[in-house]
């Protein structure tokens, strides 16, 4: 029998579970995977889902014809399971196991932890503190640091603590395991780079691999490193733009996760660029987080995918 879609041939399960049975609040969950990709990866995963009575309520997923891995996001409810969550993730657990899965799985108001790191530069810092505060970024802000004091008002205005951490070519490793030790007392989960003006060292950006996330003023992989801007104007580009990418330790060159661009024409100079990126440069990064909190950012060989 061919499976066919037509309507027709559907199979109508009767056994609808009674409104009755489902929960009244269910809890919102996560789970992002990635495994080697083979044939029934997907049926074996979902059948572990249904098993436990897991509601889907919406998934995506990708399968890399190069790097031969594959890779899910599912959210979904508990309305209708009736173990709990730590035994929902025993077993998830031992699946995982077996076909060799990285995978994240979280209630959904579990918002990750993020530090945030500054240097004079107030304009993605202060895009990414009113989207947290109006509730559109899903994170929780558990510091500011900064090799500058200038953006404390601005900090302890939202009431979040403010960490000032000056640093010299002398000072730079003792510096970097204060950002260390910052980061392990307050259980951050990601160190976002809101135009921190630092080059992280080799060893801190393998600590921190998958974990460290930076904007770039440029359009990838065009004019890295310092005054993009003044590069792009000597080479008379048509648009500027902005990128959010993991840190490596090789220079603006880690897995990016978004770019935005904006046309510029002849008459613009250095300062409009500067206008207008700072604008662009805001928002890829706050699209950049709101893409890392909902768990849609996976690594893929030195790429990304987004699900
Ligand atoms: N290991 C990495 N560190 C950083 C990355 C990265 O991709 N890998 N991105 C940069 C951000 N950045 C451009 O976006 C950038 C920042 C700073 C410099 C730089 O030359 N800094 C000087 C000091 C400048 C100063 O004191 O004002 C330096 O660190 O010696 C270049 C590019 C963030 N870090």
């Amino acid at each position: 029998m061919p499976c066919v879609l037509d309507p027709a041939h559907w199979s109508h399960d009767s056994a609808e579970v009674p409104a009755s049975m489902e929960k009244p609040n269910p809890t919102q969950f996560v789970l992002t995977l990635k495994c080697p990709d083979r044939l029934g990866v997907m049926a074996r995963y979902s059948g572990c889902l249904h098993q436990h009575g897991a509601f889907i309520t919406e998934v995506s997923h990708y399968g890399d014809p190069d790097t031969k891995a594959f890779f899910s996001r599912t959210e979904f409810d508990d309305r209708h399971m009736e173990c709990t969550f730590e035994q929902f993730l025993t077993d998830f657990a031992e699946l995982a196991h077996e076909l060799d899965m990285e995978y994240q799985l979280r209630p959904v108001q579990q918002k990750p932890k993020l530090m945030l790191a500054v240097s004079r530069d107030d304009h993605c810092l202060n895009m990414l503190l009113t989207k947290w505060r109006s509730g559109a970024l899903p994170v929780e802000i558990v510091g500011v640091l900064s090799n500058h004091d200038d953006l404390r008002p601005l900090v302890e205005w939202y009431g979040i603590p403010y960490h000032h951490l000056p640093i010299s070519k002398e000072t730079k490793p003792q510096q970097e395991e204060q950002i260390l030790a910052l980061l392990q007392q307050t259980q951050a989960d990601y160190l976002i780079l809101a135009r921190y003006m630092q080059i992280l060292s080799d060893s801190l950006c393998e600590k921190l691999e998958g974990r460290a996330i930076n904007i770039h003023h440029s359009f990838l992989p065009s004019f890295k490193g310092a005054k993009p801007y003044h590069q792009a104007h000597k080479r008379g580009v048509k648009v500027i733009g902005a990128t959010a990418h993991f840190v490596t330790a090789d220079l603006d060159e880690g897995p990016i996760i978004c770019q935005e661009v904006k046309s510029v024409d002849h008459r613009a100079t250095v300062s409009r660029y500067v206008h207008i990126g700072h604008d662009i440069e805001a928002i890829t990064l706050a699209d950049a987080v709101r893409l890392v909190a909902e768990q849609r950012v996976v690594l893929n060989e030195g790429r990304t995918v987004i699900l």
